[in-house]
């Protein structure tokens, strides 16, 4: 909301100027005096008189009056008309789109120019037919946008879950669907308003605009046109004002679709700390091909900063598999997210690194991260049907995995494609690399997924729970692909999961991760034998129940604004004391990390 302040109160500037014009005090800006004509700045008059020793000033100020008023009027009229008509042609799509979106096609076949001929012939020049004509020039690009957002929103879930709730066409028309094309729509308004205030100009200019001696922006400058050589003052105060006007929209409109859309929050800016911090830390001892030391995660959310991540620390070394394990919420997704740099845009590392072959890829530029990730450094994620591109056939989106990191030829490329389907198990890669997603089993698209993601040989490969939407049997065939993948190549394997049992199958060593921060660290073996975190001895017990790893422990991982300045696991832990009320350190012992002042207590059922 901060962001609306400064162009909405420019924006709020200009149109209470343009109101307050006749409580000013401004000379007549009709009034014309020969005597002064181009005049410079004088007593009376700061900006000069123009080319009929008329007030300059006084124009400028009157004439917003107009030019606002044409602008706003005709962008304001285009969007509440083209709006809705693009939201019935995209939701009823039959008889209401050929109306609503045909008859804009057929709009915009005719010129610009000869249209607003045609509605200033049968209505007579003035600001009124310059809102009317600027309307409906405008409309069309309303329509189409408002149509073409609608289609693509109608496909998706969300839209989909309300109407499977009954809810009534129009609610979901305005609740759901217009919240979503609002974004574009605003910036839409922003272009609209911006270009009417110049078109005014160019119309008036052809006579069919706002009449002389009227005062506008548009008029003002097509004046000083005539007189650039004498007076190039008078062409800049209008041009200024135009331009200043256009931009305080442009960025009010911006602001506000990031206020209706949180989804397009600005990128956190990098801090010059963070830049120096490589230099200071000290390089990894181990021979990890991971090693990610004090990880934190800071994100500006409006109810203030967050660290949803805090000093998380593992490494993982060729060919070992390291699991991630902690119920939802915990910082999993965003620890993955921010070793491939793809942290959200508010999201941030504020502290910590990640050395990956000598490298911080916390701190890397863009164009190196780019380079990285699908090579040396690649994912896989949870769900195969979002992250396959539904308009490539499935070869074609493998084969670009493989020409993104290597110069091959496209037939090189499409015959090593069939040869990756045919290593992830793909029965007929032939014909199946002809396929398109949406005719894959989930099964078979994750295993594409996982051919695109090994298809440059990566020495790290992060999957972020890659078998969470499959059926067992499915999961424990996608589980064998992964291990046997690792043995051929000697990945290093991050495996992202909430289900311990899955863990127990695949990883050598696991990170039990609760509110953010790492609990307990161990061999896979070791960790499930004697566990020495309350919440893993919690985890493991919850398991034979077969309901989910938090069946056993009341409660929920709280929000990162609640959490405790000391054991964050402490409100939900049976075995807490008041010491629990202090940080706890990580204490690191034979291979095994616990955060717990009472893990070296005897456990007792918990
Ligand atoms: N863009 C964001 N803005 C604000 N908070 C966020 C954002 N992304 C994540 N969070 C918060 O950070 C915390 C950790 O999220 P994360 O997605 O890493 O959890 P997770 O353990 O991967 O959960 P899941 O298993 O459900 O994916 C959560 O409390 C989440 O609400």
């Amino acid at each position: 909301m901060r962001r609306l302040w400064l162009p909405g109160g420019l924006v709020l500037l200009v149109v209470l100027v343009a109101l307050a014009a006749p409580l000013l005090g401004l000379p007549d800006p009709i009034r014309q005096d020969v005597a002064q004509r181009l005049a410079g700045p004088m007593p009376g008059s700061p900006l000069g008189r123009d080319e009929f020793g008329r007030d300059v000033l006084s124009r400028l100020v009157w004439g917003a009056r107009v030019s606002l008023a044409v602008a706003f009027a005709s962008a304001a009229i285009a969007c509440a008309l083209g709006t809705l008509l693009g939201l019935v042609g995209g939701w009823f799509r039959g008889i209401g789109e050929l109306l609503a979106v045909r008859s804009m096609d057929i709009l915009l076949c005719f010129p610009p120019v000869l249209l607003a001929l045609l509605v200033v012939t049968l209505l007579g020049p003035g600001a009124g037919t310059l809102m009317l004509v600027l309307a409906v020039l405008y409309l069309p690009g309303f329509v189409r946008l408002t149509y073409a957002e609608v289609l693509s929103a109608r496909s998706h879930d969300y839209v989909e879950a309300v109407r499977a709730l009954g809810a009534p066409t129009g609610r979901i028309l305005l609740r759901t669907v217009l919240p979503n094309v609002a974004g574009p729509v605003l910036v839409q308004i922003s272009l609209a308003v911006a270009s009417a205030v110049v078109l005014e100009s160019g119309l008036s200019f052809l006579g069919l605009g706002v009449v002389p001696p009227e005062p506008s922006w548009g008029l003002m400058i097509r004046g000083a046109r005539a007189t650039m050589a004498q007076a190039p003052l008078l062409l800049l105060w209008p041009c200024l004002a135009l331009s200043l006007t256009i931009l305080a929209m442009n960025l009010l409109c911006d602001a506000l679709r990031d206020a209706v859309d949180p989804r397009t929050a600005r990128p956190a800016p990098p801090r010059w700390v963070d830049r120096l911090l490589p230099g200071l830390l000290p390089a990894p001892r181990e021979e990890a091909v991971l090693a990610v030391q004090g990880l934190t995660i800071g994100i500006d959310t409006p109810h203030g900063a967050i660290r949803p991540v805090e000093d998380v620390s593992f490494s993982v070394r060729a060919g070992e598999t390291l699991a991630i394990v902690g119920e939802s919420g915990s910082g999993k997704s965003l620890t993955a997210t921010a070793i491939m740099g793809l942290l959200p845009p508010a999201a941030r590392p504020v502290a910590g690194a990640a050395w990956f072959q000598g490298r911080d890829l916390l701190r890397l530029e863009e164009a190196e991260r780019r380079r990285l990730r699908g090579g040396p450094v690649a994912m896989v994620f949870q769900d195969p049907m979002s992250s396959l591109n539904p308009v490539h056939r499935i070869g074609e989106q493998v084969a670009e995995a493989i020409r993104a990191h290597r110069r091959v030829s496209a037939k090189e490329a499409a015959s090593r494609a069939v040869a990756l389907l045919r290593r992830v198990g793909i029965a007929d890669p032939e014909r199946r690399a002809r396929a398109w997603p949406h005719e894959l089993s989930g099964g078979m698209r994750q295993r594409v997924m996982i051919a695109m993601a090994v298809a440059n040989d990566p020495a790290l490969l992060i999957a972020d729970e890659p078998t969470t939407a499959l059926d067992v049997t499915v999961q424990a065939q996608i589980l064998d692909l992964l291990a046997g993948l690792q043995r051929e190549t000697g990945m290093a394997l991050v495996f992202i999961t909430h289900n311990l049992g899955v863990v127990a199958e695949i990883a050598d060593r696991v990170a039990v991760m609760y509110a953010g921060q790492v609990v307990e660290q161990g061999a896979v073996a070791e960790v499930f034998a004697a566990p020495r975190h309350p919440y893993t001895r919690a985890l493991l017990a919850a398991v034979p129940e077969g309901e989910g790893i938090a069946a056993g422990i009341p409660g929920t991982v709280p929000p990162p604004q609640d959490w405790p300045r000391g054991c964050r696991f402490a409100p939900r832990c049976p075995r807490a004391a008041p010491a629990c009320a202090l940080p706890q350190v990580l204490a690191e012992q034979g291979g095994r990390a616990v955060r717990c002042i009472r893990a070296d207590e005897p456990a007792v059922a918990a």
